[in-house]
């Protein structure tokens, strides 16, 4: 049985699209009915998701294009590279897919990130579709239009804006989601509690027991105001020159975590969680916000289940990857910090002033 339970609109003029939430979408027409016309579409999938559902999703896609091509990529952070973005364009081009082909990106935000850069790329432009399968993927990578790959030395480093024509979040799919998966997930909603909402902070503090057990209503919650926080800030601010930026706190830390340890190694959600904490301690420190603050972002992390202490890179290390985050400018590292309940900032910060939240926040003794 389908259920349509919101419909929220990421509004970007000609390019507006809305977000479906609700179950047993992947398996009903009426979810992909009014896309653009065209002869055929390629599924963008991973292995571990293909037999989990892109049979359902081909199904559905057979009552609206004459071919359903997979697409079928390995599994995991280690591959949103240059190699794996190379098997989608090859199977685009043995299929003979033409400009009206439509990807549908199965999976998790690396299909996601990928699928998109690809259709971003593939003949200089095919429409595509995100059907997000992982709960960070429903409340956050599905939504906003950044794709990309990872550089050795950088996350996201090499990608595009690309918005989708739709993304269709079923939340079914969260069912055969791994546990740690889903706690990884939590980090980005929190983050949306902690920059932009403290009253729904307070509720997933609340719900976290709900959340972790799968509870649907909770669920659902959680995904419709975390995707309403980033499709309003997508809508000011698309290609983050200003306010979208504030998405990014805790990923300072997070992403020189998950590139200094090789990616796949720290889920990224789980170096966010932990970049959050590490932001709450930096900006307590700077008197952007007190003692019970920071206390209390860093009781919320841990209550999920996510790790608080990052692995010690080493303080050159630390400082030379952060350097290397989009957000530094002329050599300068900005981070994205808690300045009030429900508030964040954009802050320069140099490396002596960093130091003593490295040497608190990261322990040699952290298990990778
Ligand atoms: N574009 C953006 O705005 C944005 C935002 C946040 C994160 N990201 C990116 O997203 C990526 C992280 O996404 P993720 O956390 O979804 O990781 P992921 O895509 O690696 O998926 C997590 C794991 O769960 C598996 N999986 C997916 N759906 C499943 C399901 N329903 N049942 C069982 N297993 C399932 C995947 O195969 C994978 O092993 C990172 O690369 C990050 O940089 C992008
Ligand atoms: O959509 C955004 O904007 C975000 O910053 C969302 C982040 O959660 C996400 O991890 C994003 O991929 C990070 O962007 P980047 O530009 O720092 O690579
Ligand atoms: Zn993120």
């Amino acid at each position: 049985m389908t259920t349509l339970l919101a419909t929220i609109d990421v509004e970007l003029g000609a390019r507006t699209y809305p977000i479906l939430v609700g179950s047993g979408l992947i398996g009903d027409v009426s979810s992909v009915a009014d896309l653009p016309k065209a002869d055929a579409c390629a599924i963008v999938t991973n292995d571990t998701v293909a037999p989990l559902y892109a049979e359902r999703l081909s199904r559905t896609l057979a009552g609206r294009y004459a071919h359903v091509h997979q697409v079928v990529l390995p599994d995991g952070e280690a591959h949103k590279d240059w190699q794996t973005l190379q098997r989608v364009f090859d199977a685009l081009v043995a299929e003979h897919c033409d400009r009206r082909t439509t990807i549908f990106a199965l999976g998790g935000g690396v299909v996601g990130d990928m699928a998109g850069f690809a259709a971003a790329c593939y003949m200089r432009g095919v429409p595509y579709v995100q059907v997000p399968t992982t709960l960070l993927a429903q409340v956050d990578s599905s939504v906003g239009g950044k794709t990309a790959i990872n550089h050795p030395h950088g996350k996201n480093m090499i990608g595009t804006f690309n918005q989708p024509h739709r993304v269709i979040a079923d939340l079914d799919t969260l069912d055969s989601l791994p546990r740690r998966e889903l706690i990884a997930g939590l980090a980005e909603v929190i983050k949306y509690g902690v920059m932009a909402d403290d009253a729904f902070l307070d509720w997933i503090e609340a719900n976290l027991p709900a959340l972790l057990a799968r509870d649907k209503p909770a669920l659902a919650h959680a995904i419709d105001r975390s995707c309403r926080i980033k499709a309003a800030l997508v809508a000011a601010d698309e290609r983050e020159d200003g306010v979208r930026a504030m998405l990014n706190l805790g990923h300072t830390f997070g992403h020189a975590i998950e590139a200094g340890l090789g990616y796949g190694t720290w889920l990224h959600g789980e170096a966010v969680g932990c970049g959050m904490v590490m932001a709450a301690d930096l900006a307590r420190r700077l008197e952007l916000i007190d003692e019970r603050q920071a206390a209390r972002i860093e009781r919320v992390v841990a209550a999920a289940g996510l790790p608080t202490v990052a692995p010690d890179l080493g303080f050159e290390r630390w400082i030379d990857l952060m350097r290397g985050d989009k957000k530094a400018l002329a050599g300068e590292m900005r981070f994205v910090l808690p300045c009030g309940p429900g508030e964040a900032m954009l802050r320069s910060v140099a490396p002596a002033v960093v130091a003593p939240t490295l040497e608190r926040c990261s322990s040699a003794a952290v298990a990778v």
